[in-house]
């Protein structure tokens, strides 16, 4: 029998994705293992988080399939932060609380326990003394940091992050790099797009360059080449917006 291990965490078989049948992203084909780290780059408008909404659930792939080792119940998703709404009137204990939610459901109250593993998750991020401050008035690197303890609390074998260390200051960015690290040792597969390709050097072993197809995916020094960078840019500004849905079918792992 196969061992478990050897089931990839996330299989994209041809995955063409889009909005209104026009392709934003095309013919993704590969496997991400349990236990990956592994970053996403490509340019502006290049695919990115459109892969990380269809793995989430919001978009429905235009072709091909992927498959979750863990299913959608398995995925902890980090959107982009501006796409928060941070005037909604409610305090950081809660916010992180409903990393819960699927323990609590829509109304039930926090055990004690449960308000504990609360309070952890806040001292983990450095944001203990903030649990009833209105999220509107947290700065810009706090939020962040309330955000990845709600994450933590979901405690998910597949993290999704849409540039997660977008807008903070670099301290921030220190101290979440290294919780990202601490997931990954935990054995916890992680896909994160980012834009500094410094960052993705030093910490991410692997690397998918996209620019609307796959332009290399593996380790990330084999990957993240001035070619294949220049390709990338290449693609991404030649591709037509408009074009339909495309029948081409490249081979397995031609990433
Ligand atoms: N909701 C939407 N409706 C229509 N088109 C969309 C929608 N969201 C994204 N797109 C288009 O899909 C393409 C890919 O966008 P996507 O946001 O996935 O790129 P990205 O690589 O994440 O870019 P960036 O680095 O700028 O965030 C772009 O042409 C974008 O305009």
């Amino acid at each position: 029998m196969k061992r478990d291990i050897d089931v990839p965490a996330l299989r994209l078989e041809n995955l063409t994705l889009g909005y209104d049948r026009h392709p934003a992203v095309h013919h993704l084909s590969c496997d991400i293992a349990s236990g990956a780290l592994v970053a996403i780059v490509g340019p502006n408008g290049a695919g990115k988080s459109t892969l990380l909404k269809a793995l989430t659930g919001e978009l429905s792939p235009l072709q091909g399939t992927f498959r979750l080792k863990a299913g959608r119940e398995g995925v902890a998703y980090l959107p982009q932060q501006n796409e928060m709404d941070r005037s909604f009137p409610v305090c950081v204990f809660d916010m992180v609380a409903m990393g819960l939610w699927r323990d609590i459901g829509a109304f039930g109250g926090l055990r004690r326990d449960q308000a504990e593993r609360v309070h952890g998750a806040l001292a983990a991020v450095g944001l203990s003394g903030f649990e009833s401050r209105q999220i509107g008035a947290l700065s810009g690197g706090q939020l962040q940091r309330a955000r990845f303890a709600r994450m933590m609390l979901q405690d998910a074998p597949l993290l999704l992050l849409d540039e997660p260390f977008n807008a903070i200051d670099t301290r921030t960015i220190e101290d979440l790099v290294a919780i990202v690290l601490g997931w990954h040792a935990e054995g916890r597969t992680i896909l994160a797009v980012l834009h500094d390709l410094e960052l993705v050097r030093r910490h991410f072993p692997e690397c998918l360059l996209l620019a609307r197809e796959p332009v290399g995916f593996g380790p990330t020094a084999e990957v993240l080449t001035s070619e294949r960078l220049a390709i990338a840019r290449r693609l991404a500004s030649d591709f037509d917006d408009a074009a339909r849905v495309c029948q081409r079918q490249p081979e397995r792992g031609a990433a």
